[in-house]
C-alpha cells in the first residue's frame, strides 16, 4: 500500500484489531460489536500475507466460514500468525483453523449438526490468565452455534475452557500464549453475552484502548479521501437517494467539492416518481447537484425475455457500469477547458456492509460483484465496513435530514428483483403503482420508521378474480415488510389487520392487472428480504 493511501488511516492512530475473514455471513458483525465497544478494527481476507500488513494490530480474530478446514480447497491463514506474538481468537471455523494449523488430525466432520442455541459450561482452569476470555461470565452462558465440523482432539499445549453438550472443545485456550478459540459465535445477537467475550479479548487480553468513536470517522474519512484523490482528480458518484450513497456523497462533497459528480442512473425500474424526488431532496438537503441519466430503455431492452434472477442482476450490474463509463467520458470532456481539474479516476459507491471474501454467494448484489478489469475507474467506498444503523448514526453526525437517513433501503437492481420472472414495461407499471399505494399507506399510518424495509413484489403466476361481475385474470401482488437491525436476519412486520385489508382493497381497486394480494410471512433466514 502506498504512503499516500496510508495517510490519515485510523489503524495508524487507534489500537486496531485485525479480523481475518474466512467468509462467514456474520464476519462483519464482529467488527460492528468491536466498534460498539469503542475498539477500532479492520477486516482483511483470511489469506492475507501477514508480513505485508501496513500496520501492527493489537490482536487478530479469525472469523467463521462455510468451508471445512480438512478439504483440499479450504482457505488457510498465513502460518506466520503464530510467530507474531499477538493474541489470537478463533471463532468457529477460525477455532477449527487454529487447531488444524497445529495438527491437521485435530479436526474432523461431526456426527450431528449443531445449529442454534446451546448452553455453554465455562470451565475454571485454575489459572487467571487462561480464564480471561470468560471473565465475569460465571459458570454458564447461552450461546449460538452454527457448525458441523468439530475439534476431535485438544491441540497440544491447549486446555479446555468451555464445553457444550455436543462440543467437548467449545472453548480452548493455550496454556502459555494468549491464543483462544471458541466454537460458538460471540458476534451474534443470539449470543446475548457475546459482546462481553469480545470485550475480554480485545480490551483485556489484547490491551486495545477503546478510543474509537463514530465522530472520528468524519475527519478521518475526509482526510483519507483527500489524500487518495489528490488535488486535481475527479470522482464520479453513483447516487441512488438511498441512505448509503447520500451519506457517502455528503462526505465526498465535503472532501473534494465540485470535483465530485453525483450521478443517478434511471434504470427503468425505479419506483414511482423516484428520480425527480431524489434530485429535489438531495439538492434541497445536501446541496448536491445530481445529474439524472436516463437509461430506462437501455436497461429494459437488455432485460427483455430474461427470467433467471442471477442473469437479471448481472445484466443490470453491467449496464450500470457501461453508463458510469459514458458519464466519466462526458465529465472529462466538459472539464477539458479547466486547468485545475484532471481526469475522472474514481467511482464512488455508497455500499455499506457487503458479502466479500469466500462467503457463499446467496445473491450477486450488483454493486459488490467487483468491477470489471476493463473499467479504468477505481472504487471508493467510504462506508464499506459499516452497517446500516452505523451509516445512519454517521449521517446524523453530518446533519443529514431524518427523511433521507430513515429511507428504507432500495436495491440497485430496483423493481427488477421484485418483479418475479420477466421484467416488462407493463409489469414495471403494476409494481410501481402497487408499491406506491403500500408505502403511502404505511407512511400515513405513522409506521414507516417501525418497518425496516417494505415493498410490493409481482408474481409470475396469474390468478382469476371477479371485478364488476366480470372475470379477470391478473397477477398476484405480494406485500413484504420486514423488521431487522442489520438486514442479515429479519422477521415479517406484524400489521394491524384493518390496515392490511385497506391496503389490499386499494391495490385491487386502483391497479388494473392485479387480482390478488398476499402478505409474505417469511423470515430471513430461511427467506431473503428481496424476492430474487
Ligand atoms: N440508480 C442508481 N444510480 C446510481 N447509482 C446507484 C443506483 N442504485 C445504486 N447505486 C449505487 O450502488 C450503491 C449500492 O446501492 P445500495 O442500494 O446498496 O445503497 P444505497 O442505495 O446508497 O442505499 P440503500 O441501501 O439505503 O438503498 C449505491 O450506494 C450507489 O453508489
Ligand atoms: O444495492 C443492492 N444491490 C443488490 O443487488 C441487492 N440485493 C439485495 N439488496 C439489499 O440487501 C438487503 C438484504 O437483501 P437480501 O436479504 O434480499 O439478500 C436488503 O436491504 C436488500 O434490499 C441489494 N442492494
Ligand atoms: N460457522 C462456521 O464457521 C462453520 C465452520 C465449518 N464450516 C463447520 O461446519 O463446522
Ligand atoms: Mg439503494
Amino acid at each position: 500500500m502506498s504512503g499516500i493511501i496510508e495517510q490519515g488511516q485510523p489503524h495508524n492512530e487507534f489500537d486496531t484489531i485485525l479480523v481475518l475473514d474466512f467468509g462467514s455471513q456474520t464476519s462483519h458483525l464482529i467488527l460492528r460489536r468491536l466498534r460498539n465497544l469503542g475498539v477500532y478494527c479492520e477486516m482483511l481476507a483470511c489469506t492475507t500475507k501477514l508480513k505485508d500488513l501496513p500496520f501492527k494490530p493489537k490482536g487478530i480474530i479469525l472469523s467463521g466460514g462455510p468451508s471445512s478446514v480438512y478439504d483440499s480447497e479450504a482457505p488457510h491463514v498465513d502460518p506466520e500468525i503464530f510467530n507474531l506474538g499477538l493474541p489470537i481468537l478463533g471463532i468457529c471455523y477460525g477455532c477449527q483453523e487454529l487447531a488444524w494449523r497445529i495438527d491437521a488430525t485435530n479436526v474432523a466432520r461431526g456426527e450431528v449438526r449443531e445449529y442454534g442455541h446451546t448452553e455453554l459450561k465455562v470451565h475454571d482452569s485454575g489459572d487467571a490468565k487462561i480464564n480471561r476470555l470468560f471473565e465475569g461470565i460465571g459458570s454458564e452462558m447461552d450461546v449460538y452455534m452454527s457448525h458441523f465440523d468439530k475439534l476431535k482432539k485438544l491441540p497440544t499445549d491447549f486446555c479446555i475452557i468451555a464445553t457444550s453438550a455436543n462440543s467437548e472443545f467449545a472453548g480452548i485456550a493455550h496454556k502459555e500464549k494468549p491464543i483462544f478459540g471458541v466454537q460458538f459465535h460471540p458476534e451474534l445477537e443470539h449470543t446475548p453475552r457475546g459482546s462481553e467475550i469480545l470485550h475480554n479479548f480485545a480490551i483485556n487480553i489484547c490491551g486495545a484502548n477503546p478510543a474509537w468513536k463514530m465522530e472520528n470517522f468524519r475527519a478521518k474519512e475526509i482526510a483519507r479521501i483527500r489524500a487518495l484523490v489528490g488535488p486535481n482528480d475527479q470522482v464520479l458518484g453513483g447516487v441512488s437517494g438511498g441512505v448509503d450513497s447520500s451519506v457517502a456523497a455528503a462526505v465526498m462533497k465535503e472532501a473534494i467539492g465540485d470535483r465530485f459528480h453525483a450521478i443517478l442512473i434511471d434504470n427503468g425500474v425505479m419506483r414511482l416518481n423516484e428520480c425527480e424526488q431524489v434530485k429535489e431532496t438531495l439538492g434541497e438537503h445536501l446541496g448536491i447537484n445530481l445529474t439524472v441519466v436516463d437509461g430506462g430503455e437501455l436497461f429494459l431492452s437488455r432485460l427483455k425475455g430474461v427470467t433467471d434472477p442471477e442473469k437479471k442482476r448481472k445484466i443490470i450490474g453491467k449496464t450500470f457500469i457501461d453508463l458510469f463509463q459514458e458519464e466519466a467520458i462526458r465529465i472529462e470532456k466538459e472539464a477539458e477547458a479547466r486547468p485545475d481539474v484532471g481526469p475522472v479516476k474514481y467511482l464512488l459507491q455508497g455500499t455499506s456492509v457487503s458479502y466479500k471474501g469466500p462467503a457463499a454467494t446467496i445473491k450477486t448484489h450488483h454493486n459488490v460483484g467487483g468491477l470489471p478489469d476493463t473499467l479504468n475507474l477505481k472504487l471508493i467506498e467510504p462506508l464499506r465496513e459499516m452497517f446500516k444503523d452505523e451509516v445512519r448514526a454517521f449521517g446524523r453526525e453530518l446533519s443529514i435530514h431524518h427523511d433521507v437517513l430513515m429511507r428504507h433501503p432500495f436495491p440497485g437492481p430496483g423493481l427488477a428483483i421484485r418483479i418475479l420472472g420477466e421484467v416488462t414495461p407493463e409489469r414495471v407499471e403494476l409494481s410501481r403503482r402497487a408499491d406506491h399505494i403500500f408505502i403511502s399507506e404505511i407512511r400515513a399510518a405513522g409506521i414507516y420508521d417501525d418497518i425496516s424495509q417494505a415493498y410490493v413484489a409481482i408474481s409470475q403466476d396469474r390468478a382469476v378474480g371477479v371485478q364488476g361481475d366480470a372475470r379477470v385474470y391478473g397477477f398476484i401482488a405480494i406485500l413484504r415488510a420486514v423488521v431487522t437491525s442489520d438486514f442479515m436476519s429479519a422477521t415479517p412486520y406484524e400489521f394491524d389487520w384493518k390496515l392490511i385489508k385497506k391496503i389490499s382493497t386499494r391495490i385491487l381497486n386502483e391497479v388494473d392487472g392485479i387480482t390478488r394480494v398476499t402478505y409474505d410471512m417469511t423470515s430471513k433466514p430461511p427467506g431473503t428480504i428481496e424476492m430474487e
